[in-house]
């Protein structure tokens, strides 16, 4: 598997290798050794979810706090998103910026968006199935987010307005400068 840095320190793009014969195809979608050996990273998942959306849906912007944050590696076994990842890391060089990529079963691309990020995508086809796997338990207490279209952060999240989707939840979400103040 190919792997490339982001813009954000400790955040990685994953490119599998595919292996294709007249079966059709053979990946291996994730490699713990080959994964550590690049990045000194060694993620236990505890966790491995899956959402299937409608065109225009938009989650996040998600993260938790504390003891309970997640590191997550997420791809696209169906459709397609923008996957965007935002660094909260106070202490980080590049606090408060983002980074955001198209994630397909096509391309077959996943992110790993390490602890100390908050996290969403924009499922830009019909009924996506999104994936991925946590390294940290769920736990509704430790919930944080940011609300998609905050100003500060500026994502384009590649969809017009008039077209998310959005949950009640996200849409009353803070806005960054409210929660940096916490
Ligand atoms: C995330 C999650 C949700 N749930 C439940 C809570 C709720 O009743 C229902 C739907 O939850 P949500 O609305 O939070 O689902 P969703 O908006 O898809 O939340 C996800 O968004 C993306 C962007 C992420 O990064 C994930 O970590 C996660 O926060 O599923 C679990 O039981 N376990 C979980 O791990």
């Amino acid at each position: 598997m190919e792997i490339e840095k982001t813009n954000l320190k400790g955040s990685f793009i994953i490119t599998p290798r595919v292996f294709e014969d007249e079966r059709g195809t053979f990946t291996e979608s994730f490699n713990t050794k080959a994964f550590a050996e690049i990045t000194g990273i060694n993620p236990v998942f505890v966790q491995d979810n899956q959402s299937i959306s409608k065109y225009g849906v938009v989650r996040g912007l998600h993260g938790q706090l504390g003891e309970m944050a997640q590191a997550k590696l997420v791809r696209v076994i169906k459709g397609k998103v923008l996957d965007v990842a935002v660094d909260m890391r106070r202490e980080s060089e590049t606090f408060g910026q983002h980074f955001s990529i198209i994630l397909s079963a096509e391309n077959r691309k996943q992110l790993f968006v390490p602890r100390g990020f908050l996290h969403g995508f924009s499922v830009l086809e019909d009924d996506s199935i999104f994936a991925y796997k946590c390294d940290n338990f769920y736990d509704k207490e430790s919930e944080a987010g940011i609300v998609y279209n905050d100003a500060t952060l500026g994502i384009d999240w590649h969809l017009e307005d008039d077209v998310m989707i959005v949950s009640e939840k996200d849409a009353v979400l803070p806005s960054f400068k409210e929660m940096y103040k916490k």
